[in-house]
């Protein structure tokens, strides 16, 4: 099986395209692949497949094997690969996704994609359908503990959950022990992405993410998004924020007239190459 690997500002996937969909075992091979010692190693792998509804379709599942509605810095790397692969002339693309459709707007020169910004629709702010457990109209700077770490955090859904606290000082922080045991913290029924940000100035932030499925990422688009909603419901933010993480920034937008995020980043090509879909051994000691 060919496959194209790729990332957005570090946060790096395996783009398998040209398939009708998704292989029957897509969870296990999913893990085997991302797999950084016996596999290919990624944050997730995405298959670009064919849309009854919009020009393209993005399946993406994390390098744990479970599948996400969403992911911005994936589809940045799909309006990429399609673009500059000739699967298409337009610079307008729409893509669909579990959480929708998105619609891409692709930065050109030479022929080749260097930025692609993201309609990211509406963010959703109500507890329940973010999911969490609070039936509250928006989750705002709601007390959470785990692992003897307390703050208070602000849910927002991008269509995938988003667990958002701000911090005075990210460097005090005990990212590896607080970050997954808030991944799997009770209030999120199907678990939750963690993004910790310390503001610098209302237009500026730098966020350091646990990914749901994943684990730490350089990078994470909807987290980005989440942080700027969730910066500006606080108050802390304006609606126009440039966010730092460890891959790079992103520039995000949360309009005031149509109440949609616009995320707007790079996507880059790494190489190409070939997995043996017949080695079903991988190779560790029983
Ligand atoms: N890295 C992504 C988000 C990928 C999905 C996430 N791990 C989840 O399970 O929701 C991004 O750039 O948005």
């Amino acid at each position: 099986m060919q496959f194209t690997k790729m990332h957005g500002l570090g946060n790096d996937f395996i783009i398998v395209a040209g398939m009708k969909q998704v292989h029957e075992n897509v969870n296990q091979l999913a893990v085997r692949m991302c797999d950084r010692n016996f596999g290919i190693g990624a944050d997730g792998l995405v298959y670009i497949l064919p849309s009854a509804a919009a020009d393209f379709q993005m399946r993406i599942f994390n390098s744990d094997g479970s599948e996400p509605e969403q992911c911005g810095n994936a589809i940045r790397c799909v309006g990429k690969y399609v673009y500059d692969h000739r699967l298409t002339d337009q610079t307008t693309i729409r893509v669909e996704t579990k959480a929708g459709i998105q619609t891409l707007e692709l930065t050109v020169t030479d022929k080749r994609v260097q930025s692609v910004r993201v309609d990211m629709g509406v963010p959703i702010l109500q507890g329940l359908q973010i999911p969490t457990a609070i039936d509250q109209d928006v989750v705002l700077q709601v007390p959470i503990s785990a692992d003897g770490f307390q703050s208070t955090f602000t849910a927002v859904s991008m269509g995938n959950p988003h667990c958002v606290i701000m911090m005075d000082r990210l460097a005090d922080l005990p990212f590896d022990q607080v970050g997954p045991a808030l991944e799997v913290h009770p209030y999120f029924p199907k678990k939750t992405n963690v993004e910790f940000v310390e503001v610098h100035a209302p237009k500026e932030v730098t966020m350091r993410v646990w990914e749901r499925g994943a684990g730490e990422t350089l990078a994470c688009g909807t987290g980005a998004c989440a942080v700027c909603v969730a910066g500006v419901l606080a108050g802390r933010t304006e609606r126009r924020v440039l966010v730092h993480l460890k891959g790079g920034d992103l520039e995000i937008e949360w309009s005031q007239t149509d109440n949609h995020v616009y995320m707007t980043g790079p996507a880059v090509e790494v190489f190409q190459g070939q997995w043996l879909l017949s080695c079903l051994n991988t190779g560790k000691m029983a």
